[in-house]
């Protein structure tokens, strides 16, 4: 006899959680890592540029008529209106990464998780927890992109986002301090998943 493994699946993760919990510091840190096969796909927003904001890499920035023309030409895997902003999901380049055979992230807010949810239930969701909504304050503020009112509206946000855990797959605690174990637990999941028996379909 003959015997050859089953070749493992391309996973989509969605990698979601409250503003300011470390989706963007886990990821910054995943890519540092070179976690092999993954690519990570960055979303449009028409929100301005932060200063130590790179164009392409932490979001494709783009004027409200250019991202209407995105949803009007279905280009968007989903999209949304997060604190007076839009953003969304370029679904060719999900797709054509995918298409590669690579394993592919994506951030977006709770809402933007739901939205994918219903359209291809077969990713991967994970939601990123603060080890406290005291940590999460702290965050958000240190990080100083925010206005006081603007804080203030992300931060009331937040536990209405946490009571959403019941429609993620996974949650991985962001502890203080200690990212790079936030990336082991994200990448043993990937492990997990690409070693599934009965594997996840994903329609785009
Ligand atoms: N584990 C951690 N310990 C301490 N500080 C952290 C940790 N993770 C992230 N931070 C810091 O918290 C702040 C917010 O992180 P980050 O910008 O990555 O959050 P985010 O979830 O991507 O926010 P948003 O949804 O608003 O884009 C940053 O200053 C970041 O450096
Ligand atoms: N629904 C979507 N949400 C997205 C997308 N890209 C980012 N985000 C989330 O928006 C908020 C605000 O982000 P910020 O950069 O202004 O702090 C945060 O939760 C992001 O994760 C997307 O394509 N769709």
């Amino acid at each position: 006899m003959t015997f050859k493994p089953p070749l493992p699946a391309p996973v989509l993760i969605v990698l979601s959680g409250p503003s300011g919990v470390g989706k963007d510091a886990v990821l910054e840190r995943m890519k540092e890592r070179q976690l092999p096969g993954v690519k990570y796909v960055t979303t449009v927003t028409t929100r301005a540029q932060r200063p130590r904001e790179i164009e392409g890499r932490d979001y494709h920035f783009f004027s409200q008529p250019e991202f209407k023309k995105l949803i009007e030409a279905n280009e968007l895997l989903e999209w949304a209106e997060v604190y007076g902003n839009f953003y969304g999901v370029p679904k060719a380049a999900v797709r054509e990464a995918l298409k590669a055979g690579h394993d592919v992230v994506v951030k977006v807010d709770v809402q933007g998780a739901a939205s994918i949810k219903k359209i291809t239930p077969g990713a991967v969701f994970i939601f990123l927890l603060p080890p406290s909504l005291k940590d999460l304050e702290a965050r958000l503020s240190r990080r100083l992109t925010e206005s006081p009112a603007a804080l203030k509206r992300r931060l009331e946000t937040a536990p209405h986002e946490l009571e959403q855990l019941s429609m993620f797959d996974y949650f991985v605690v962001n502890h203080e301090g200690r990212i790079d174990q936030a990336v082991d637990c994200i990448a043993a999941i990937l492990a997990a998943e690409k070693a599934r028996v009965h594997k996840r379909n994903i329609i785009l």
